[in-house]
């Protein structure tokens, strides 16, 4: 077996050796690319390894992925706690964001990164503010991610014209970077912050750039009854009308649906981000109907949200709370089985961000996440899905690969101290700022 610091530093094949795959024992070949190349017998002629890591009492599992954060609230964790959303957003986060920096979002998306690494999410998908800073850090941490700026104009045109000034200097400077882990997307906000105008356009640019589009929808009742008074339609048809639903478009919260809402959103290909624990926590009232948007066709992933929010990032925790919250609020204890779990987290994420299969099969990338079998939330392992929604958290990952490269190896993260530090000191600069402004 390959000692821990070559498996930071080594760049090359890998093997993970007597791992449990859905419940038999296999090796699994990862190629120079960062490739699977082979599960089973065939794994050890497939390549001449360079790392070696042994998969016994492992768990292998495909990377989890979390469909709608804002990594750099990290640095807001408990800043702003049980509040109603208008409220919490109006009074408390944006009020702090207006002094966030660069810096800041460089560290605390450093330590989202470190929190869903530790937790086996090895790609997101984020919305928030001097993004090409968050790009450095997902690029130094070597997850995959997709980035987009927050667009707000708030129906000024001004401040439109600065929107799209940020979104499209990201949009340049992400390609420039010439990462495959990291692509960029359009951001519109909402509804409830971004003009007509501003949704059309983002909708325009998307398609010009061919890039996906991440936005809030239905989040609240208020949203929906104010927009239907502005408007005089719902959030999903005022998206629909200027463009902004596409089988690439990730909607966080989709709560507030009825069902023919739910129906649009299938035929249109669009990805629901569901966030269970954001969603109890801010007591939207009312669960995302799951049941409608699998009928018909929509393809429903989970998210965290942000840390100030949820108040983690861990995407375990976010299985077994929509598990939990389907059941309790459709009253139906046979919706959103364990396995249906586990596939939003893994499949219905990689296809949300388009970023291969979301399956440990021959071909994908290798995005692989290695449990502890014999941790007590294992103990004992009828049916793998059942403990990793019911019984695990993110605490039992103990190895986290993504497209090859170890990011985690027996729970240890290369720079883990630094990276709390530097958070714990832009979190107390960002507070003192804000009260010295105030
Ligand atoms: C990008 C902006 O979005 C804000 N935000 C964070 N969480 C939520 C939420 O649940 N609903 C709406 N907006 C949210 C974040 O603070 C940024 O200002
Ligand atoms: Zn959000």
């Amino acid at each position: 077996m390959t000692d821990l610091d070559d498996i930071f530093t080594a760049r090359g094949s890998v093997l993970i050796a007597g791992a449990s795959i859905n419940g038999s024992t296999a090796d699994i070949a990862i190629d120079e690319t960062g490739t699977i190349a082979a599960i089973g017998e065939d794994a050890r002629r497939a390549i001449d390894a360079d790392i070696v890591i042994d998969g016994s009492d492992r768990l292998a599992v495909p990377g989890l992925v979390n469909t709608h954060t804002h990594a750099a609230m990290t640095l807001l964790r408990g800043y702003a706690d049980d509040m109603l959303l208008q409220e919490w957003l109006s009074q408390k986060i944006w009020p702090l964001e207006a002094h966030l920096t660069g810096d800041d979002v460089y560290a605390g998306t450093k330590l989202a990164c470190l929190e869903m690494i530790k937790s086996g999410t090895v790609a997101f998908n984020d919305m928030y503010f001097f993004m090409d800073r968050a790009a450095a850090a997902v690029d130094d941490m070597g997850m995959r991610a997709t980035l987009a700026y927050g667009f707000i104009d708030l129906g000024m045109e001004e401040k439109r014209e600065a929107e799209i000034k940020a979104t499209e200097a990201l949009v340049d400077h992400i390609r420039s970077l010439n990462n495959p882990r990291i692509q960029a997307a359009v951001g519109p906000h909402s509804v409830y912050t971004v003009s007509p105008e501003g949704l059309s356009w983002c909708a325009e640019y998307a398609k010009e750039q061919g890039i996906g589009i991440h936005v809030h929808l239905s989040e609240t009742e208020k949203e929906v009854t104010d927009c239907v008074a502005q408007f005089g339609k719902r959030p999903t048809y005022l998206l629909d009308e200027y463009g902004c639903l596409t089988p690439r478009t990730v909607a966080a919260h989709c709560c507030w649906l009825d069902e023919a809402e739910c129906r649009l959103l299938g035929e249109r290909g669009v990805s629901a981000s569901h966030n269970p624990a954001s969603n109890m926590k801010l007591a939207v009232n009312r669960a995302m109907p799951y049941h409608w948007l699998k009928q018909y066709g929509a393809n429903v992933a989970l998210g965290t949200d942000g840390c100030s929010s949820n108040n983690n990032l861990d995407i375990f925790e976010e299985m077994k709370f929509a598990a939990l919250l389907q059941k309790f609020a459709w009253n139906s204890p046979t919706l959103l089985p364990a396995g249906e779990a586990v596939m939003m987290a893994t499949a219905a994420g990689a296809r949300a961000l388009g970023i291969g299969p979301g399956t440990l099969t021959v071909g994908a990338p290798a995005d692989i996440v290695l449990l502890d079998a014999r941790a007590v939330c294992n103990t004992p392992l009828y049916n793998p899905d059942s403990n990793i929604v019911y019984a695990c958290n993110g605490g039992a990952v103990m190895t986290v690969l993504c497209g090859g490269r170890v990011l985690m190896h027996e729970r240890t993260v290369p720079g883990e101290e630094e990276i709390i530090q530097e958070a714990a000191a832009a979190a107390r600069s960002l507070i003192e700022r804000a009260k010295n402004s105030a």
